[in-house]
């Protein structure tokens, strides 16, 4: 055997060994450049496959027939651009008269088995430009966040797609979160993932874990108020509705400045205000959320009452005054009693994880997208953290948080602690945590940045 044969043995011993063990290297080393050839030479016939193309127009035949060359061939739509990535290749397409992005929605699952893919996702960016994104690999399977993502205030990269985009979940655009899962779905890991990413920003973050407060405790140092049972849940979320109603106060105080000043912004939100007088937005996150709603005397269930109450109130109103809702949950619906539909149609981004049947898959999505439901239903028991995340608008997506442990989610926490704002209106329900010991202090620096 020549020197040259070994070498060509052992790349290709190595490649088959990175496809099987490690898919992410393999598809950076050769996954990456086999795909771009196949995709690069099997264009057109591809396409032609999948009914992607369009016959010649009259114009093209008439031409061919007077020069007296052959009939032109069908087209495909043109690539306007072709992009490797980290997960796989993004392909921008500008689509042929008379075709549209339904065509290709509808093809993607014969174009993914066609170009050998894992996935195949489209989207129209524009009229008649498509952009098609392909993965080489099941990035879920073990996610790994990019080095470099979109960092802007209130948006925080929590997951990562199947058709290995980024997914955000940004507070301004979607202002109220709704995440669903049975138990062991992953529904604490994907909120600690959101604690981290707002654990550096300027937020103010506040908890209610009625699980005695074992999932937000541990992350106390970040946190401006907790409370870890209903009593004091309903103490806190009055006073949060006060604060709310403070702020509406300011807001108001501010327009009757600026409403006399001819071409001056008139504030309709808090991130109107001007900078220096801007209250600091509010992040509540409620682990377990039909602890609250549970009652089982006369006296519970007033508190229970003016718990959903307050809670309808800030999902209403918390918007403009940077109150925003992150509630978490096995279940939510109407058989946590009155009120709770209203919260929940309030609640416009979804997160579904492993649900145990169809009607919890409902809770999440039934009012927004039947396909998110039959999504949720199919999400398998050993892929926990695997979730489908929609909106209102009806767009849904696969997504998977990378896997956060709480002892990273604390170092983070720990190392953003003079970050967390003192809310005077909150101040009762400061979390009392002892300072941290310098040994802990510089253990949590050594630790590293992201989980
Ligand atoms: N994104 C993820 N990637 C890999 N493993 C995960 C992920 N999310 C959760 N897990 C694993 O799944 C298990 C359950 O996760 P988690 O505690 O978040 O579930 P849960 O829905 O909050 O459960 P419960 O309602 O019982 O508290 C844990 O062992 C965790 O390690």
């Amino acid at each position: 055997m020549t020197w040259s044969t070994v070498a060509l043995l052992l790349v290709v011993v190595t490649a088959v060994l990175l496809r099987w063990r490690r898919p992410a290297w393999y598809w950076m080393t050769f996954g990456v450049t086999f795909a771009a050839l196949r995709v690069a030479f099997r264009y057109a016939s591809v396409m032609d496959a999948c009914g992607l193309t369009v016959p010649p127009s009259r114009w093209r035949l008439s031409l061919a027939r007077m020069t007296n060359r052959p009939a032109p061939e069908s087209q495909a739509p043109r690539i306007l651009r072709m992009r490797p990535t980290r997960t796989g290749l993004v392909l921008r397409l500008k689509l042929r008269p008379g075709q549209d992005a339904f065509d290709v929605a509808a093809a993607t699952d014969r174009l993914r088995h066609s170009f050998a893919m894992y996935g195949v996702t489209s989207r129209e960016l524009r009229s008649g430009v498509v952009e098609l994104r392909m993965t080489g690999y099941d990035v879920l399977e073990r996610v790994q966040m990019p080095t470099k993502v979109d960092s802007a205030p209130m948006r925080v990269p929590v997951a990562l797609r199947e058709d290995g985009a980024v997914h955000y979940r940004d507070y301004r655009a979607v202002p109220h979160g709704l995440t669903l899962g049975a138990t062991e779905s992953g529904k604490s890991v994907y909120q600690r993932n959101l604690v981290a990413g707002l654990a550096g920003q300027d937020v103010a973050l506040v908890g209610i874990d009625c699980k005695q407060g074992v999932e937000l405790f541990p992350l106390a140092r970040r946190f401006s108020a907790l409370a870890d049972n209903p009593d004091t849940a309903l103490e806190l979320l009055e006073a949060l509705v006060a604060h709310m109603e403070d702020v509406y106060q300011l807001i108001r105080a501010e327009q009757r400045i600026t409403v006399n000043v001819p071409d001056a912004e008139i504030a309709a939100d808090i991130w109107d205000l001007p900078d220096d007088i801007r209250p600091t937005p509010v992040v509540v996150l409620v682990d377990e959320v039909a602890e609250l709603a549970l009652f089982a005397t006369k006296d519970e269930e007033k508190r229970r009452d003016r718990i959903i109450t307050a809670l309808v109130r800030l999902a209403q109103l918390g918007r403009a005054a940077g109150i925003y809702l992150e509630i978490c949950g096995q279940r939510f619906g109407s058989e946590l009693g009155k009120g709770i539909t209203m919260l929940r149609a309030q609640l416009t981004g979804r997160t579904a994880h492993r649900v145990n049947d169809e009607t919890s898959a409902n809770m999440a999505f039934g009012d927004i997208s039947p396909d998110a439901v039959l999504a949720a239903i199919q999400i398998s028991t050993d892929t926990p953290g695997v979730a489908v995340a929609g909106d209102s608008t009806g767009g849904w997506a696969r997504i998977r948080a990378p896997h956060t442990s709480l002892r990273q989610a604390v170092n983070i926490c720990n190392r953003n602690a003079d970050r967390t704002p003192d809310l005077p209106e909150l101040a009762a329900f400061r979390p009392a945590v002892a300072p941290l010991a310098s040994a802990a202090l510089s253990l949590s620096k050594a630790a590293p940045a992201t989980a």
